[in-house]
């Protein structure tokens, strides 16, 4: 039996996540944390912060928010626990306690946990080699309106592995307001949708000369995400201590 700690688990991904991981046979929820710690009626005790938790636990997923990484990590490496990153919005300084800290423990991060957004990625990079350097490209992310981050951490993922492909030249430009707005040719446009309950969209768009290409993604419920980070969790419970992604994960290395 995997023995899972569910952080921000009064959460709206963290009540998908333990709705999933109770339905598994070979996964149990021994604990959570959240700030809010009794919202709701959970089957397992909820701490206010990760160094409260008394249960053995072999993995946390977390879907909290930024503020909460220094204890996880701190915990997750006292304790030799892995840990599933899926919380978004990290300052430059997170991300680096992150890679500092699976030096001693393993952790696996995604801005995004499922299958579709990865294939998405590899399509972009793809494009990207033909058309980056004649092609306009641009960024469009849509999310809920209870999301508190902009962009998304998957819209930065893309950008990120866009810009690599064309060797850093990329400047990224963050909506366009204003009469001084051109766009300029060595930027990527990423602009943020909110409204409703939309799970999650992201579509990137390269527009040349008389011709355009999209490709896009889309998130039908949040229950595709919870999928996936178990996955993550499976696949880095007997790995060695180091960072770990969705195309680790593909790869099986
Ligand atoms: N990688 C992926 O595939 C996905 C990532 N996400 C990311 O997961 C995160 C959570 O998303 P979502 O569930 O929609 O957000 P919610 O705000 O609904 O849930 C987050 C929960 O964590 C709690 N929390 C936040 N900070 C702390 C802290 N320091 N200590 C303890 N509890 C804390 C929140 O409490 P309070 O409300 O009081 O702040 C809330 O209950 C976001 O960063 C989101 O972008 C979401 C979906 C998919
Ligand atoms: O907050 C969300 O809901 C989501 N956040 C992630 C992100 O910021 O990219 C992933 C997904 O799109 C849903």
């Amino acid at each position: 039996m995997i023995n899972v700690v569910v952080s921000g688990c009064n959460g709206a991904m963290g009540r998908v996540l333990t709705k999933v991981i109770e339905e598994m046979e070979d996964m149990t929820v021994v604990a959570g944390i959240d700030k809010n710690t009794d919202l709701y009626k959970n089957n397992y005790p909820v701490y206010k912060s990760p160094s409260l938790v008394k249960e053995k636990c072999d993995v946390i997923i977390d879907f909290s928010g930024p503020s909460n990484i220094s204890g996880l990590l701190e915990y997750a490496v006292n304790n030799d626990i892995a840990i599933v990153i899926a919380t978004t919005g990290f300052s430059d300084k997170e991300e680096k306690k992150i890679k500092e800290a699976s030096k001693f423990t393993r952790i696996f991060k995604s801005s995004n946990m499922s299958l579709g957004v990865n294939v998405l990625i590899n399509l972009v990079k793809q494009a990207t080699n033909t058309l980056g350097d004649i092609a306009d490209i641009e960024i469009i992310e849509k999310h809920h309106n209870k999301k508190v981050d902009a962009p998304s951490g998957t819209a930065k993922m893309i950008a990120e592995a866009i810009n690599k492909e064309l060797d850093g030249s990329m400047e990224f430009s963050y909506g366009r307001n204003g009469t001084d707005a051109k766009r300029e040719e060595n930027e990527i446009g990423i602009h943020s949708i909110r409204g409703g309950t939309i799970s999650g969209e992201h579509t990137v768009i390269f527009a040349g000369l008389d011709e355009i290409i999209e490709v896009k993604h889309t998130a039908l419920s949040k229950k595709v995400f919870a999928q996936g980070s178990v996955k993550a969790a499976q696949y880095i419970l007997n790995r060695k201590n180091g960072l770990y992604d969705m195309n680790s994960l593909i790869n099986n290395n």
